[in-house]
């Protein structure tokens, strides 16, 4: 699967959404990071804004749901428009039957791990999933050093995903930016998300087709 960028709206200019999309037209994606105070020490935005975004945008949302009751809230996100539903497997309750809801809504279904949540255990959940992110920062906020410990993860989620016939996305989320963005997709990672790398970047356009670069580049 050919590289794909997904720019991280956390880093963007939240009084001016609309616009900051369209700052990315050659984004495969717009990452929405949906936090809630309790599954992570952050709030940023919910349904509404997702849902006048998806009317702003014809790039598609890639929603990754930071909540404490993702159970009861990513179907609703997968009706709202997104492309794509991410919940967190140390929140979901019901995965299962969660992943399944997200997908009868005709979205992609994601799982997402922090640093510290082994892959190992989820294996049986592949066949439910599209795309499995792994967080390379711990969750909350944008604009941290990404964590080279997670590395390792990368390579045995590539490995399991690889077993399972490869059709599953491996995304990578935190502090990915020109120089971590080769060690990622060295490791087998096919979804970058970044946040300051694009929207602190003074040309984004730029930076998105940079990071495209860099990831291509090295998977050789
Ligand atoms: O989910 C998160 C943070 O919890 C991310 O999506 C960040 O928004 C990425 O930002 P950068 O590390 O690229 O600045």
């Amino acid at each position: 699967m050919a590289v794909q960028i997904s720019p991280s709206i956390l880093a963007a200019d939240f009084a001016r959404l609309a616009d900051e999309a369209a700052a990315v037209p050659n984004a495969d994606w717009l990452h929405v990071d949906v936090m809630d105070y309790h599954f992570v020490p952050n709030l940023t935005l919910g349904l509404p804004v997702v849902e006048a975004l998806r009317k702003a945008t014809s790039t598609p949302l890639d929603c990754h749901l930071m909540i404490a009751d993702p159970d009861r809230w990513a179907p609703q996100y997968a009706e709202a428009g997104a492309g794509s539903v991410t919940i967190h497997a140390e929140a979901a309750k019901a995965p299962v039957r969660t992943l399944r809801e997200i997908r009868a809504q005709g979205a992609r279904a994601g799982l997402a791990l922090n640093p510290a949540t082994p892959v190992e255990p989820y294996e049986d959940l592949l066949p439910e999933i599209d795309m499995l992110l792994l967080m390379t920062v711990e969750p909350g906020f944008g604009g941290q050093k990404f964590l080279d410990l997670v590395l390792p993860k990368i390579r045995r989620a590539r490995e399991l995903v690889s077993r399972h016939g490869g059709r599953i996305w491996v995304q990578v989320d935190g502090g990915v930016d020109a120089g971590t963005i080769g060690r990622c997709a060295e490791a087998g990672a096919d979804v970058f998300v970044a946040g300051s790398a694009v929207y602190g970047a003074s040309d984004p356009v730029a930076a998105v087709d940079e990071l495209r670069a860099a990831a291509t580049r090295a998977r050789g």
